[in-house]
């Protein structure tokens, strides 16, 4: 997947100026910037759920904007904030919603799916909950619904924007070794919009530092997540120190430097 000279403007004023990514198969990366820097913006650019006003997302050679959206569905899938049905429908049925690329006009499907339905709610332990409505579920337990409804859509492409938000910290390191453990096993390409820098050295293979509409810095986490960098980002000073047991840098703030 591949931006090439992308810029995007909205309500007239330029987010993303000129940027140029490629994102391998197999690689988790982290959308990384400040508050309004565009990272939300660069994500709907690679859903192809916005067009960028000049510029190409490219798609496996093609540009994305020609591949037709049941298709794309097929290949991509997107974990969005509150991007869950109305509170009424079950567990089960919500995760089933997720086979649409899939279903003809009539809403069947060719097989059955339900062992594909029952193998995410597995993996993403959620077997014992799946007739509980999600207006009975907790944040947690809803986030985790929102990811095996991704996961019977069969993507070769995640697309994660803030996925730890609203979780404790039990649950982001849970969310995030499930999408690491699903990541591997199907070579899935993973790109996530992450506010967390900690949790973003600790999972991501590659970061993207997004600043001023341009791409600042990218790299492997220990090349990106300088001091400086962080104080350029954030306006902010920071420590940065190796994880004792992955060796991943993560950050110390300082309070009033
Ligand atoms: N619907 C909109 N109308 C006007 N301006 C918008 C709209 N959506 C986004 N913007 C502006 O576009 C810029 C980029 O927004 P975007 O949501 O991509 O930033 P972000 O990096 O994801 O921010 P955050 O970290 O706060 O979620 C911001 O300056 C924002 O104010």
């Amino acid at each position: 997947m591949e931006l090439v000279k992308v810029s995007q403007q909205i309500q007239g004023n330029e987010v993303l100026s000129g940027i140029n990514l490629s994102f391998q198969r197999g690689g988790f990366y982290g959308i990384i910037g400040p508050n309004g820097v565009g990272k939300s913006t660069l994500l709907q650019l690679l859903a192809g759920t916005a067009q960028p006003v000049s510029g190409s997302v490219m798609l496996n050679g093609g540009e994305m904007s020609e591949i037709p959206r049941k298709h794309l569905a097929r290949k991509l899938a997107v974990l969005q904030q509150g991007g869950l049905p109305p509170a009424g429908f079950t567990v089960r049925e919500v995760v089933g919603m997720g086979r649409f690329p899939y279903q003809s006009w009539l809403g069947g499907e060719e097989d059955d799916p339900s062992s594909i339905i029952d193998e995410a709610l597995e993996a993403m332990g959620l077997s014992g909950l799946q007739q509980r409505r999600l207006v009975q579920l907790s944040g947690g337990e809803r986030q985790r619904v929102a990811l095996a409804k991704l996961m019977v859509q069969q993507p070769s492409i995640l697309l994660l924007d803030e996925p730890t938000t609203y979780l404790d910290i039990g649950y982001q390191i849970a969310l995030l070794d499930i999408v690491k453990s699903w990541q591997r096993q199907k070579n899935l390409l993973v790109i996530a919009v992450l506010h967390d820098l900690n949790l973003a050295a600790l999972y991501c293979d590659e970061l993207i530092a997004l600043h001023d509409g341009k791409v600042a810095s990218k790299g492997e986490p220990a090349e990106v997540l300088t001091e400086q960098l962080i104080r350029e980002l954030y306006g902010t000073g920071a420590l940065i120190v190796s994880h004792p047991l992955t060796g991943a840098p993560q950050i110390m703030l300082q309070p009033g430097l």
